[in-house]
């Protein structure tokens, strides 16, 4: 175990159960075997396409859901045997809005002040302070549902701060926003990173993993593929990209280690629009699982 790990898994599986079309047994394997370590005081990204298995790894992690099999430790604790004390460790984000909409925001801070056995002052005061920090100060006595999307994911995100977790679970903490909001609540998570939370999140989107993550572990299939800095997986590759506009009129891109190469190869291109580019961490996932991470 290193150091500063905060958090361990130890092959993760996670088997669902389940009737075919016939009313047969199936199986489906979401996650395969995943061991990884995520670090204190780091952005930790799981990224893949729909369907990769990151939900249910923090569903597992969060202790929504039972690993089939595998261990998953919190410095010495072990979900297994301490999940009360770690319940307190962690704020969890759900992927999809969760508050009653027929409370107000003030209401529905309070109610998961309760959940969290704070008392009355004490909430008061949290409350007061979380929703300063996203700027919703003057909307505590409004509906929820009065709230825009954008708003509405900041509250979910201090909600989930208001008992001082020193881990952050966030799942697709951007999904569905427009790109502006999306950079809103990307400031924030490096704010809320900043006053010393460990954040631990799901993505889609290569752009986030990028802008936000100081590691990332690929998943597809519910399999780990890599696990680096973004730099770092990009250069495993190449840092070099060529891309261009093939017969069918699709994109096709190659790495190239070295800029010469890339250039060489570029001016020898006799294709339409042809680019050459830094590689992303598109082009890993590209080149490690053979698809796209949103294709
Ligand atoms: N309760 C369940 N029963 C059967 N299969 C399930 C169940 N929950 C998830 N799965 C399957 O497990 C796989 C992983 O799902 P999961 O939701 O973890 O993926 P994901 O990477 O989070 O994708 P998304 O971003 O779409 O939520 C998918 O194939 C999904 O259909």
């Amino acid at each position: 175990m290193e150091e500063d790990s905060v958090l361990r898994l130890e092959g993760v599986k996670k088997l669902f159960s389940y009737k075919n079309a016939q009313g047969g047994k199936a199986a489906k394997v979401a996650v395969d075997d995943i061991s990884l370590e995520i670090k204190d005081g780091e952005i930790f990204g799981l990224l893949g396409p729909n369907g990769a298995g990151k939900t249910t790894i923090i569903r597992m992690l969060t202790m929504l859901a039972k690993p089939s099999a595998g261990n998953i430790y919190y410095g010495q604790l072990n979900i297994r045997d301490d999940s009360q004390k770690i319940k307190e460790l962690i704020g969890v984000v759900p992927q999809h809005i969760n508050f009653d909409q027929d409370l107000t925001v003030g209401e529905n801070m309070h109610l998961h002040g309760r959940l969290h056995h704070m008392p009355e002052k004490e909430r008061v005061k949290c409350i007061g302070e979380m929703l300063e920090f996203v700027e919703l100060s003057g909307r505590i006595n409004d509906s929820v549902r009065a709230l825009s999307g954008g708003m509405k994911r900041r509250l979910l995100i201090v909600r989930a701060l208001m008992h001082k977790p020193s881990i952050l679970f966030l799942d697709e903490p951007t999904v569905a926003l427009d790109p502006q909001v999306r950079r809103r609540i990307w400031d924030l998570i490096r704010k809320m990173h900043r006053s010393g939370v460990t954040v631990v999140l799901t993505t889609h989107y290569i752009e986030e993993a990028e802008n936000l993550c100081d590691r990332v572990a690929i998943i597809n299939s519910g399999k780990l593929i890599a696990l680096d800095t973004p730099k770092a997986l990009q250069e495993k590759i190449g840092s070099y990209a060529v891309e261009w506009d093939n017969e069918k009129a699709e994109r096709e891109f190659k790495i190239f280690r070295s800029k010469e190469a890339a250039k060489d190869f570029a001016d020898g291109l006799v294709q339409q629009n042809v680019l050459r580019r830094r590689s992303n961490l598109e082009d890993v996932f590209v080149e490690l699982t053979g698809r796209k991470v949103n294709g």
